[in-house]
Formats: C-alpha cells, sequence, structure tokens
C-alpha cells in the first residue's frame, strides 16, 4: 500500500501524482480479455463492462470484488448562509446529521440498499467557515486540517468509497467552486439548490460573481480553502487517501464533484480512480461533468446530496462486477464463440 503524503502544502497536492498508485493496465487488460470470453455479444454490457475493467485495474485484480463498500458522508456549515443564499437555516445540518445517526435519512436507506456501511464525519458545525464575499472561507491550515480528517476518515480495508455531503449552503458553495475552477459566469453553475424561488436563485448568482472576483488569480488548492467548506476540503483529503490505498471513489451529484474540482484544477489525474454516481438536476452539474471528462453513471432527476446517487450508482457497479466475475465463458458453457 502506497504511503499518503502529508498534509502540509495546499499547493504541493499538485505534484503529488507521482507519488500516488496509478491504473494497472495488465489487470485491466486480463479483465478485458474475459469480458469478450463471456457468453454475450462482444460490447453488448455496454457500460457495465467498463465499469469492470476499470475496477480491475484500479484494484490491481482481473476479477475484482466488492466485499466491503464505506459511504463517507461529511458536513459542515457555511458563513456565506449569513448572505441569505439558503432556503433552510444552518441548523438544520446538525439536524440531519443526528437524523443520519438514528438511520431516518435518504442516504440511511439507499446505504442500506447498496449494501454500504454508512460513516458521518461532522466538522466543527458550531463553528462555520467564514463568509467567502469577504474573507476567505478557511485559512490554509484550516483547509489542510480538514482534508487530514477526512483522509483519516476512509477505511482502508474497504474495496470502495461512496462520498457525500451534507451543508446548508452548500449549493452556492458548489457553484462558486465551478466557477473558480472551470470559468465561464457565475450563471452557468448557479442552480436553486433547496430553494424553490427566483429571488434565492438572483442573490445566489451575485454572490458566487462577488465571491470568485474576490479570490480570482489564486491556484486551484487555494479556491478550495478560499471559496470550499471543511467537507469539501474532506472530501479532497478522502479522495486522495483512497488513491493511496487504490480503492476507487464513486462521487455523489454536483456539490461531491465541485468539491473535488480543486484537484482536477491542480492535477486532472488525480481524480482517475473517481466515477460520478449520477447527473444532479442542478443544471450545472452537465458542464461540469464534461469540463472534467466525466459521465455519470446514473440520471434520475435526483438532486438530495448526502451521497443518494454515489449510493445508487453502487448498485450499477455491483451488477457489473457479478456479470463479470459469474457469468460463465463461451469455452465453459460450450457455446460456439460467434
Ligand atoms: C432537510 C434537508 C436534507 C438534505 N439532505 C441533503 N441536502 C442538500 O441540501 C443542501 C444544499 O442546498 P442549499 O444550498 O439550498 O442549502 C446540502 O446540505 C445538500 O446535502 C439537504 C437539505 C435539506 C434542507
Ligand atoms: O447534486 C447535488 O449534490 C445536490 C443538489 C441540490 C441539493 N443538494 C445536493
Amino acid at each position: 500500500m502506497s504511503h499518503l503524503p502529508d498534509f502540509d502544502d495546499l499547493d504541493a497536492i499538485a505534484g503529488w501524482l507521482s507519488r500516488l498508485p496509478g491504473f494497472d493496465h495488465d489487470a485491466a487488460a486480463a479483465a478485458r480479455q474475459r469480458q469478450d470470453q463471456l457468453t454475450k455479444p462482444p460490447g453488448s454490457l455496454g457500460r457495465l463492462e467498463e465499469l469492470a475493467c476499470f475496477m480491475a485495474g484500479w484494484r490491481g485484480d482481473p476479477r475484482p470484488r466488492i466485499d466491503r463498500a464505506q459511504a463517507l458522508v461529511f458536513a459542515g456549515n457555511h458563513g456565506i448562509c449569513a448572505r441569505s443564499v439558503n432556503a433552510f437555516p444552518p441548523e438544520v445540518t446538525a439536524a440531519m446529521v443526528a437524523n443520519f445517526r438514528v438511520g431516518g435519512a435518504a442516504i440511511n436507506q439507499l446505504a442500506r440498499t447498496a449494501g454500504a456501511e454508512l460513516t458521518v464525519v461532522a466538522l466543527d458545525l458550531d463553528r462555520p467557515t467564514r463568509d467567502f464575499t469577504t474573507a476567505a472561507a478557511m485559512g490554509a491550515e484550516e483547509c489542510l486540517d480538514a482534508m487530514r480528517r477526512g483522509a483519516a476518515a476512509v477505511d482502508r480495508s474497504a474495496d470502495i468509497i461512496l462520498l457525500g455531503e451534507m451543508g446548508i449552503g452548500n449549493s452556492t458553495v458548489a457553484a462558486a467552486l465551478a466557477h473558480a475552477i472551470c470559468g465561464g459566469q457565475a450563471e452557468d453553475w448557479v442552480g436553486r439548490g433547496t430553494a424553490p424561488d427566483d429571488a434565492i436563485l438572483a442573490i445566489k448568482t451575485g454572490v458566487v460573481r462577488d465571491g470568485v472576483a474576490a479570490h480570482c488569480g489564486v491556484s486551484p488548492m487555494q479556491a478550495l480553502a478560499a471559496l470550499g467548506g471543511r467537507e469539501q476540503a474532506a472530501i479532497c483529503g478522502a479522495v486522495l487517501a483512497a488513491r493511496a490505498a487504490r480503492i476507487p471513489v464513486m462521487l455523489d451529484g454536483y456539490i461531491c464533484t465541485a468539491a473535488v474540482a480543486p484537484l482536477h484544477g491542480a492535477n486532472p489525474d488525480l481524480l482517475a480512480h473517481c466515477l460520478v454516481g449520477h447527473l444532479s438536476g442542478e443544471p450545472g452539474h452537465v458542464r461540469l461533468c464534461r469540463a472534467m471528462g466525466k459521465q455519470p453513471i446514473l440520471d434520475l432527476g435526483m438532486r438530495l446530496g448526502e451521497g443518494t446517487g454515489a449510493a445508487l450508482a453502487l448498485t450499477i457497479l455491483r451488477g457489473a462486477l457479478a456479470c463479470h466475475d459469474g457469468m460463465a465463458t463461451f469455452a465453459e458453457a460450450g457455446i460456439a464463440a460467434g
């Protein structure tokens, strides 16, 4: 198992790729060869075949298994809520964490359905980050500390890590990160989140425009500190820790994908072991996935967060591996290979 470098310098992370494990092309090629021998017309399982080869390459195993799946949900609170970007009060973050702990949220049901063990990490909920229109949301050390906590939460014995978040105001934070890393206009990235009305949408657009303008010219990882929250930093830390342990990652929807956009900005290959579970109903997600070269597995019109789309996508991944491992080859079944 490769050693995760220390989180002591945000900008050094861009250079971490050479210190982290890469894709095992031999294991993936062996998986591809097996796929072509299974009792089906070549390519007929579509994306499931790709997913099996992806898992083979990252696990270094031509017949990978998912014995252990961890769903990791990070929660945080945001100073930006002082700007009325949120339809629900920030207290809902802690209330939902309590709900996760007693099993009452959507992620509890979907993680159980998908066979994933849920870990919830609340990050200093009584100490929101700063309002990013007036200051950096986090200092560099605060951001690195949250990254360390994210990395520490990863179960190194898992075969897949699902990531999710809970934080009132997070759709605004996601839009700011996506805008800072991918450019365009604030309007390209802002969506309704949980807000039903146009008034909040207009406030959010102005806040994202002002926040990104206030922190322009910083590096991608500095943008994570300036505009992100602790849960976004923890998600980035978890992604890097998973990579060090050769564990593939299933990201959730818009907020989770935007959380790792700074890593993409630092070096896109840092996210090579990451899948996007589902396409969010938030309009910026399709644009962000395109910019980051990711194709979401599901498209169900969901826009919840919590890791719910990642959990559902795990059921697809399990299906892909069940076929890959359990199907007979043409030779085994005595069927002519065509
Ligand atoms: C009861 C409730 C449960 C949630 N579960 C996830 N979110 C989602 O909504 C939040 C982002 O939306 P906004 O930017 O509009 O605040 C995040 O916490 C996200 O995880 C929830 C939101 C609420 C209200
Ligand atoms: O796609 C998401 O992550 C999302 C969208 C809206 C609200 N919460 C989460």
